[in-house]
């Protein structure tokens, strides 16, 4: 039991390390997908047409980049906040390797054109077995680990990275059952407008828990720690925890708004959109105002940047997809650039960012170091990451509105005024903005890559040693 005194880092360490890995993979293939965009002579042969590399985008960055920082992070905050080791190393190994073969396999299968079809949920059943069963190690491991703690409470962060947890299984399998007919084909058991509505359950409760619980876990463990501030109010933590668990869970339907959907399905959807904007700022609220008595702290500190600024975004994300939810809104912005571009605003704005900001906190502490190698670095990274964001978003709100605008223009003897490439002749431009926004985010994450590679080489793999008394990590 040579290992009893100290934290597992080491799990922790290869999950940050393939964060960024991830990140940069990613987000090239996104980058690639968005020049196929705009130079549709970039889409070669059936491997790498854009409609096969658009599922591995959003497979890499959501589950790979995601994954990898949210099992960093979880598992490095649910240590350090009960005070013991995790439950078990070899449980945690297996979900590391586990996780990286089930993204290898995704990178062959779906450039192969290997699809269950659906949206987040793409990967054929055996891969999606795969998942479910190191889902359970990743379960066991973390929530064994808190059971075993040595501090009677249990810091609120471990609740939203518990949520994410649960809520994901649930999601992953209710929405993965399939009958298989081959090895690499299976089709759903639900059919119709059942199929589209469990569908649009998942894909928006991917969002919920998959792109914010587990994201709110980070921001409520790293802000304060970056901040030096405690946590603004605790009890409005408690309260927008089971508010955004509860509501997000009706809000799906607004991903089907004029569908053969019932009416009254629609309208709940849409409601429950609007309620959701409620506890979703009540955690920007309180992530932002844990940095009373700490402003100044914004001028000098690029993590505490990179953190604030994710918050931000969560806000306006959270802010417009409510807005977005309403139908008479939705018969504007549905089908169009408009919802890539609120999908991006959350994707690159909050989730990116945040996880950026925890890794740079977390890759100086698992390397024996002060800080990172170059803290100025970290500061041209926020700032390129930035403008990458401004130019993806506004770029496709432009256009976005433009093909909405455009599709539904009518002559006075109700013809309409343009034919559909028409509207895709208009939206050139701002593909090619987006693209030299996403070129923007992706050189930030090349610089991170140099510069977490130097702070790792110059330092040396430790595991904290687990404090004798029980406190807050
Ligand atoms: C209160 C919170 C939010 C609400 C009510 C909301 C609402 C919406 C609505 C109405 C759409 C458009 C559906 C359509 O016309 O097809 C949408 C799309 C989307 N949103 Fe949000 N949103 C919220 C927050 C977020 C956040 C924070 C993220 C990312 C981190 C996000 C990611 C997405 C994604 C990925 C889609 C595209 C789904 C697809 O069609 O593939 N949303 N959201
Ligand atoms: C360099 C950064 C990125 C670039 C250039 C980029 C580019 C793109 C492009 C071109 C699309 C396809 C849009 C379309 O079908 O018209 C897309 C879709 C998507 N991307 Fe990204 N992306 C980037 C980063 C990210 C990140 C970090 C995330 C998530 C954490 C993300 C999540 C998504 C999602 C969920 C979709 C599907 C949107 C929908 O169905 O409405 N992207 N991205
Ligand atoms: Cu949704």
């Amino acid at each position: 039991m040579e290992h009893q005194g100290t934290y597992n880092y080491k799990v922790v360490r290869q999950f940050a390390i393939m964060t960024v890995i991830w990140g940069i993979v990613g987000m090239l293939v996104g980058v690639i997908i968005a020049a196929q965009m705009y130079w549709p002579e970039l889409n070669f042969g059936p491997y790498f047409h854009f409609g096969r590399l658009r599922p591995l985008h959003t497979n890499a960055v959501i589950f790979a980049f995601g994954g990898c920082g949210l099992f960093a992070t979880s598992y490095y905050v649910v240590q350090r906040t009960c005070n013991v080791r995790l439950i078990s190393d070899k449980l945690a190994a297996f979900h590391f390797w586990g996780w990286q073969l089930v993204i290898v396999l995704a990178a062959i299968t779906l450039p192969m054109g290997l699809t269950r079809g659906k949206e987040y949920a793409e990967l054929e059943w055996p891969i999606t077995w795969l998942i479910a069963v190191i889902w359970v190690a990743y379960a066991i491991v973390f929530f064994g680990t808190i059971a075993k703690r040595k501090v009677k409470h249990i810091y609120v962060a471990n609740w939203f990275y518990g949520a994410f947890i649960l809520a994901v299984a649930l999601l992953h399998i209710v929405n993965g059952l399939a009958i298989p007919v081959s090895a690499t084909k299976s089709y759903s058991v639900y059919s119709g407008a059942i199929d589209a509505m469990v569908q649009w359950w998942y894909g928006h409760n991917a969002v919920g828990f998959f792109l914010t619980a587990g994201f709110l876990g980070m921001m409520y463990y790293f802000v304060p720690k970056q901040a030096g501030r405690p946590v603004y109010s605790y009890r409005l933590s408690v309260v927008h925890f089971w508010a955004l668990c509860f509501t997000y869970m009706w809000a799906g339907p607004h991903h089907l708004h004029y569908t053969a959907l019932p009416d009254w399905t629609q309208s709940l959807g849409m409601v429950f959109s609007l309620i959701l904007l409620a506890p979703s700022w009540g955690g920007m609220i309180n992530g932002i105002m844990t940095l009373s008595g700490a402003w100044h702290k914004l001028r000098t500190d690029p993590i505490l940047k990179f953190l604030v600024t994710a918050l931000s975004f969560y806000g306006m994300s959270t802010f417009e997809g409510p807005m977005m939810a309403i139908k008479t809104v939705n018969a504007l912005s549905h089908y169009t650039d408009w919802t890539v571009g609120h999908v991006h605003s959350g994707a690159l704005g909050w989730v990116a960012m945040i996880t950026i900001g925890s890794i740079y906190y977390l890759i100086p502490r698992l390397f024996n170091k002060e800080e990172m190698y170059s803290v100025k670095l970290i500061d041209t990274h926020f700032w390129i990451a930035t403008i990458g964001v401004v130019l993806y978003i506004s770029s496709m709100w432009i256009a976005g509105v433009t093909q909405g605008l455009m599709w539904r223009a009518v002559n006075t003897d109700g013809t309409l005024t343009y034919a559909f490439i028409d509207s895709v002749k208009a939206s050139y431009p701002y593909y090619f903005i987006r693209f030299l926004g996403g070129l923007c985010f992706l050189s930030g994450m090349l610089l991170m890559l140099y510069n977490v590679l130097r702070t790792v080489f110059s330092g040396q793999a430790v595991d904290a040693k687990i404090p004798a008394i029980a406190q807050h990590a």
